[in-house]
């Protein structure tokens, strides 16, 4: 049974509805040890041969049979598989991988063997050593001579110890020095035992051989043994083939990514722009939600929340009381420290020093809600006392406000009876100190207020609860949530929350709000940077189609192909969100020392999560983006790539 054999292959070209016979029935056999010389006119068919009995093209008739196995049903992965382990090619332009070394680009073959990456290493040296280019291999293509190319693709050809080498012209592109080199190395590839098959249309070339084949008219006109094939050595080839590992493509992409660095900074650069803008975005999101919470905490507690029950509409907002039952049911909640009855006036009054007087700018009872280190003057207000604010105190005295703590001034209450006739209640009351705010609510302990409503015969009971809150202002959130599923005692009402942590919540929530917006304008110039990303990997497909066919030829899968796509936009999207991430550090130390110095506070916080959201987004639009062009490059047919000029 010959090694290799064509059974009646004919093979044609439709072009405008016309079909051209380029084979029309050859039959040939091979053995190993053979160095066979195709011949023939220019056009005549042999490139077409080739590429059949290398398994790059299945679209023929007849069979082509290796140790009486027929190709002709195998699958693409089973000739991927072929090409791997049986084909090594040499090519008249050489085909090298022009952004890989010389020992690279040995090491390509090497990586789809299941020797350990040391033993790769060491049997690329060998190969180069072999084929003279020992002091070359850390070059590149473009650094090398053509005959020492043509050494190079030799002993990537060889790497895998497979069993056919087929060569494309192999010195068509080479002077008769470097010919007769390569002839020889050839020479010695056959006396190894393996069969080469070698397309020319040098007599010189053909005479080198053991056996010239003519092709005439789609057929063959003449086959000549000129010596007996070599003897096969017994020795296996001590490792198997196998699919290049994703370890090895993403170093291949890497190694492509790092070549065109300069260019791929520019990409970085475009595609930073979106993610920096979101980054951005978001810190300054943070920031402001920061400074505002740090505005409003600076005024109020905000561990004190104020509980109220919904009242029907707002001019029953004073009848609206609470009951001992509401106190107890909230007390109960988790992370509530205490619970306070408070009273909120809303029909407002008066305060009278010597025969000034002023209007109350809001008055409650004394409760955690007002943050003790904003009383300026005095201390909180005890029994038959009252806190209050600035403004107040200067309307009695102007210069020194804060001397107003200690006196007595008399305080009016508009209060309204029962069957809602308006009374005035009025009382002596010390002052206990003077708060710094401008327009804050005065203060009157609980139970001063209660004597003033009951010495009128006017019935007083809470019309809200001043909820003490234990932990961090976390902890305010869950409570008030707490809060809001009781039902009041009445049964019908809910409760309300007032205090610092429902307006905090309410403005974080049109912060966030904001956030949102700014953000995805600026998510916009996201999609900007995904269409060229689109555009840059599309370009590279087109650039890069004969390597693709190199590597197709060589026997990397469609699979090895599309991936090596992924992964250098995997690197783009890696590199461009940590270029964007650096950035928007740089920002926000900028920008910071700015606000630092206008108010006080760092505007911009870009948190360790944004800036892994940065990253993730970054990486997941690069994937998606490199979708398209990847799938395009997995389809290239590497026939039509490797006759691509
Ligand atoms: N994809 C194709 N579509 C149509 N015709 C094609 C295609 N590929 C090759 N041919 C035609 O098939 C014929 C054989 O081409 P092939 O490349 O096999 O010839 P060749 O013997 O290798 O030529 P040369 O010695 O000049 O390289 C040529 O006439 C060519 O024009």
């Amino acid at each position: 049974m010959p090694y290799l054999q064509l059974k009646d292959i004919k093979k044609s070209y439709r072009v405008d509805n016309q079909d051209f016979h380029v084979l029309n029935g050859i039959n040939l056999s091979f053995e190993r040890g053979e160095f066979v010389s195709i011949l023939g006119e220019s056009g005549g068919g042999k490139t077409t041969l080739m590429n059949i009995i290398a398994g790059l093209d299945s679209n023929y008739s007849g069979d082509v049979l290796l140790e009486g196995k027929s190709l002709k049903h195998d699958t693409a992965k089973q000739l991927d598989e072929y090409r791997r382990s049986t084909i090594g090619f040499i090519f008249q332009s050489f085909n090298l991988i022009s952004h890989l070394t010389v020992r690279d680009n040995v090491m390509v073959s090497l990586e789809m063997t299941t020797l350990s990456h040391k033993q790769q290493e060491k049997r690329a040296d060998e190969l180069l050593t072999k084929a003279g280019l020992a002091d070359h291999a850390n070059k590149y293509p473009n650094q090398l001579s053509g005959g020492q190319k043509q050494r190079v693709s030799i002993a990537r050809a060889l790497a895998a110890d497979p069993d056919i080498i087929i060569a494309d012209e192999p010195t068509g592109a080479l002077d008769a020095k470097n010919t007769d080199d390569i002839l020889k190395l050839m020479n010695e590839i056959a006396e190894d035992g393996k069969l080469v098959i070698a397309v020319t249309h040098s007599q010189i070339v053909a005479n080198y051989g053991t056996r010239i084949v003519h092709l005439a008219d789609s057929l063959i006109d003449e086959d000549k043994e000129l010596k007996p094939p070599y003897p096969i050595p017994k020795e296996k080839r001590p490792f198997k083939s196998k699919v290049a590992s994703a370890g090895s493509i993403a170093m291949m992409a890497w190694q492509h990514f790092r070549y065109n660095l300069k260019r791929n900074l520019l990409i970085m650069f475009g595609a930073a722009i979106g993610i920096f803008s979101v980054v951005i975005m978001l810190g300054l999101g943070n920031g402001a939600k920061g400074y505002i919470n740090h505005e409003i905490y600076s005024e109020i507690n905000p561990n004190t929340i104020q509980v109220t029950t919904k009242a029907a509409n707002d001019d029953q907002a004073n009848k609206v009381n609470l009951t001992s039952h509401d106190e107890k049911q909230i007390k109960k909640i988790k992370h509530v420290k205490s619970v306070q009855k408070g009273y909120y006036s809303m029909s407002g009054g008066q305060l009278k020093a010597g025969n000034k007087t002023t209007d109350l700018s809001g008055l409650q009872t004394y409760d955690g809600t007002i943050k003790k280190k904003n009383i300026k003057s005095g201390t909180t207000p005890g029994k038959g006392e009252i806190l209050i604010n600035k403004d107040e105190a200067m309307k009695f005295n102007k210069h020194h406000p804060y001397d107003m703590t200690g006196k007595t001034i008399t305080l009016y209450v508009n209060a309204s009876s029962d069957k809602s006739k308006p009374k005035v209640l009025q009382q002596q009351v010390k002052v206990s100190g003077v708060t710094n705010s401008t327009h804050g609510v005065d203060a009157i302990s609980y139970d001063t207020l209660k004597s003033m409503y009951q010495n009128n015969g006017l019935k007083f009971s809470p019309n809200y609860l001043a909820v003490d809150i234990s932990g961090g202002v976390s902890n305010v959130q869950p409570v008030q949530d707490a809060i809001k599923s009781l039902k009041s005692s009445d049964g019908k009402s809910d409760f309300q929350i007032t205090g610092a942590g429902s307006i905090v919540s309410t403005l974080n929530t049109y912060v966030n709000l904001a956030v949102a917006v700014l953000t995805s304008i600026a998510a916009i110039s996201l999609l900007v940077s995904a269409i060229m990303i689109i555009v840059v990997l599309y370009i590279s497909v087109s650039e890069r189609t004969k390597e693709i066919g190199v590597l197709r030829a060589l026997g990397f899968t469609k699979r090895n192909v599309r991936n090596l796509f992924i992964f250098e936009a995997f690197f783009l999207g890696l590199f461009s969100a940590i270029l964007a991430d650096i950035l928007a550090y740089l920002a926000e130390f900028g920008i910071n020392h700015l606000t630092n110095s206008t108010i006080h506070y760092s505007l911009m916080q870009i948190s360790p999560g944004n800036a892994i959201f940065g990253i993730v987004i970054s990486v997941v639009i690069c994937l998606l983006a490199a979708l398209a062009p990847a799938h395009k490059a997995a389809k290239v047919d590497p026939v039509v790539s490797l006759s691509a000029e």
